[in-house]
Formats: structure tokens, sequence, C-alpha cells
């Protein structure tokens, strides 16, 4: 499997595009890997192409299945893991990563992270009789470039840190222990009750932060005291949007103009990382970019959900996000080459051995909280064998 996969989105036609462009349609479905763009202007179409293409007529479970499922298999075996939605405003992004609400009584229409959760805990349900879990949840969202924990509000300036022993970090982040799908669907909709939403042109709940999710899951064999985390960041990222578009004046421009900054930042990265020549990844430009300095590219695996409008209206716009997802398909399989690939190397070894630290430190973690629970009935972890 690559690293980094690429997928797009059409939405259906909404009311207002159906009406004003009499559903005029600025693509055409080839197959499940290319579709042809034309703008009413240009006298001949462009061909994309992705990994997987999704059109009006997609089910979220078949979005979740190929874009989610591989990666949360991976975080289950310690291979770190990001899905992003990207897009315009109104394009999709949040319907696909939570569904029209994160505790729809539809499945039919769950997103990714109401998925995503369900399929932890069933794979931990079927996972072997040795075998324990710890799962923390994490919520934050970047508004204007500040880091605001959704889990405590409180908390509205967070920074990222770096160390040897954790890597990329928000320090001082709320970490919530879950231990069944209900109880982390309950944290996901308060933290999500406090994300910032604005009311645009183009989405009359527009969200107006990236709001990131992170699921960290520790696993620890009972038997050989082997202890396994996998993580997975899932972003849904603000609005990319013209705009002159979304009616946006006073704060709501400034916001915007603040959006764009941080998803362009998104685009350099991926840029610098796709480069031929060697070159310095400027991680630093953006809050964003900085907190998934260790999961773009790398050895983590990277999903990337392009959401698009198909109508006329939007042309522009989603031309802009098929040629994001452009670049970032170049990512696949490229060895990560920049400036400080020769440090990185080094650093690579030195990580080993914390890393080996962190293990000792995460068995003496687990066999705590295996105490408390089993004397105090504590909610901190999960036991896969109930009988115990
Ligand atoms: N695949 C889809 N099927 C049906 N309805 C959809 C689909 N995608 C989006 N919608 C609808 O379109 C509207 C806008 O979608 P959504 O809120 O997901 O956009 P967004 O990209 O997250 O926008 P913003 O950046 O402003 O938050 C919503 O009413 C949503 O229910």
């Amino acid at each position: 499997m690559s690293n980094v996969s690429v997928c797009v989105r059409f939405r259906p036609l909404n009311a207002r595009e159906s009406l004003q462009a009499s559903g005029a349609s600025c693509i055409r479905q080839l197959d499940n890997e290319c579709v042809m763009f034309k703008d009413e202007k240009d006298q001949e179409e462009t061909t994309f192409t992705f990994d997987r293409i999704f059109y009006e007529d997609s089910f979220q479970a078949d979005v979740f299945d190929f874009v989610a499922l591989p990666i949360v298999r991976d975080a289950m075996n310690a291979i770190n893991g990001t899905v992003l939605t990207y897009g315009q405003t109104g394009a999709g992004k949040t319907h696909s990563m939570e569904g029209p609400s994160i505790q729809t009584n539809d499945p039919k229409l769950k997103g990714i992270l109401p998925r995503v959760t369900q399929i932890i805990f069933d794979l931990i349900e079927r996972a072997d009789e040795a075998a324990e879990f710890l799962i923390k949840l994490s919520m934050v969202e970047i508004y204007m470039e500040k880091i605001r924990d959704l889990l405590d509000t409180k908390k509205d300036n967070l920074q990222v840190k770096e160390n040897k022993l954790h890597g990329i970090f928000v320090a001082g982040v709320t970490e919530k222990y879950v231990q069944s799908e209900k109880e982390m669907l309950q944290i996901l909709q308060t933290g999500l009750a406090n994300r910032a939403v604005g009311q645009t042109l183009m989405n009359c709940e527009s969200s107006r932060s990236h709001c990131v999710f992170l699921l960290t899951i520790q696993q620890s064999d009972i038997e050989d005291r082997s202890i396994k985390t996998g993580k997975i960041y899932l972003v849904d990222l603000a609005g990319s949007e013209k705009v002159e578009k979304t009616g946006a004046e006073g704060k709501l421009l400034c916001e915007a103009k603040t959006i764009n900054k941080s998803l362009s930042a998104l685009g350099n990265v991926i840029n610098a990382l796709t480069s031929d020549k060697p070159c310095h990844v400027p991680y630093r430009d953006s809050k964003l970019t900085r907190i998934l300095q260790d999961s773009l590219g790398g050895n983590s695996r990277t999903a990337l959900l392009c959401c698009c409008s198909p109508s006329t209206l939007h042309a522009s716009e989603t031309l802009s996000t098929l040629r994001f997802g452009t670049r970032a398909k170049l990512i696949k399989n490229k060895p990560r080459v920049n400036s400080e690939r020769g440090r990185h190397e080094l650093e690579s070894l030195l990580q080993k051995s914390y890393q080996e630290c962190d293990q000792l430190r995460a068995q003496l973690l687990m066999s705590s909280a295996r105490l408390r629970s089993l004397n105090q009935g504590s909610a901190y972890i999960v036991l896969k064998s109930q009988s115990e």
C-alpha cells in the first residue's frame, strides 16, 4: 500500500445550484479513477486521475471503506495515519467526516468519524484474548492560528511542542480515556458543540476552523508484555474559498484570509515534499502543518479526501481543489527529500532508543491503569476479556 491516497468526492447539486445554473455540471464521469473537468469558458476538457473518485450517488460506507478503514487497521498495528477532508466551503467535508450529525440515527449517513469509532471497538472485541487496549481522544480546533482545546475551552491558545520522546505534540491538550463507542460519541458531540462556526453565503453552518481529532490506540499483550501504539489524526479542514464568494467582510473576512493562508501553507508543504530538488519543508509556517508534521509523508499513512461541488457555479473552486489533490498525489511512495534529511536519519536512530524508554513508560502506565480499573471500577481501561 502506498503512503498517500488521494480521493475526490463530488456531492449532489444543492437547490441553489440546480436553480441558478439549471443543474449544469463542470464534470463528466469517466470511471472510478478518472474524471473530465470543463469550465464553461474552456474549449477543452481536462482529465484528472485519483486513487478513487466518488460521485454524487456515493455512499458514506464506501467512502469510509476506501479512505479510512485501511488507516484504522494500520493504526491497530502501530502505524500512524491521517485522514484529511479538503475543499471549498459547503463542498461536503463535514458531511463526509461526521455525517449530518455525529450521533445520527440513520446508519447509512454516518460519516468517517463515527465509523472509525465503531470499527475500533469492533476490532477490540475481536482481538486476541491476551490483548488489552487503552483508547485516548483529543480534539482541538485551529481558529485564527490559535489552537483551542474543544474538550476544555478554557485552553484557548495551546502550543505545539516537540521532544525526542513524543515527537510533535500539543502541550497541555485534554486527553480523554474512552472505553466504549457510546462514550466516545458523547465526548465527540460535546467537543463539536464547541467548534467555531459561522454563516456564509455558501453554507449556513460553515466551519471556520480546522478541526483535528486525535485518537491514540495503545495495545498491550498481557502475556509477552509488549506494547504498541498507533495514532489516527482525523482532520476536517476549514473551507478553501474565494473570499468574495462567501460574502465575507469584517471578522469573517479576517477568518477567511487566515484559513486561506494556512491552507496555502499546507499546499506549500505538500509541494516541498514532492519537489525533486532538496528543499526546505516549511512546516512551521502554520499551526496546521506543524501539528501534522509527523504525519504527512514519511512512514505514516495519509488519506486526502478532496470534496467538490459538481456545479458550474463553483467550477473554479472545484478546479483548484482537483489541482490541490493532484499535487498531493505526487507524494506517493516518494522518499522525503529535504535539506535536513541527513539529520533526520541520525535522529531516527536516537529515536529508537527513546521509543524503548517509551515502551517501558507505557507498560507502567498500562499496569497502573489496569490496577486502578480492577480496584475502583474506573473507566480508564478497555479490558478485552470482560470475564477477568
Ligand atoms: N455527499 C453528500 N450527500 C448529500 N448531502 C451532502 C453531501 N455532501 C454535502 N452535503 C450537504 O451539503 C451541505 C454542505 O456540506 P458540509 O457542511 O459537509 O460542507 P463543508 O465542506 O463541511 O463546509 P464548511 O467548510 O463550510 O464547513 C450540507 O447540508 C450537507 O448535508
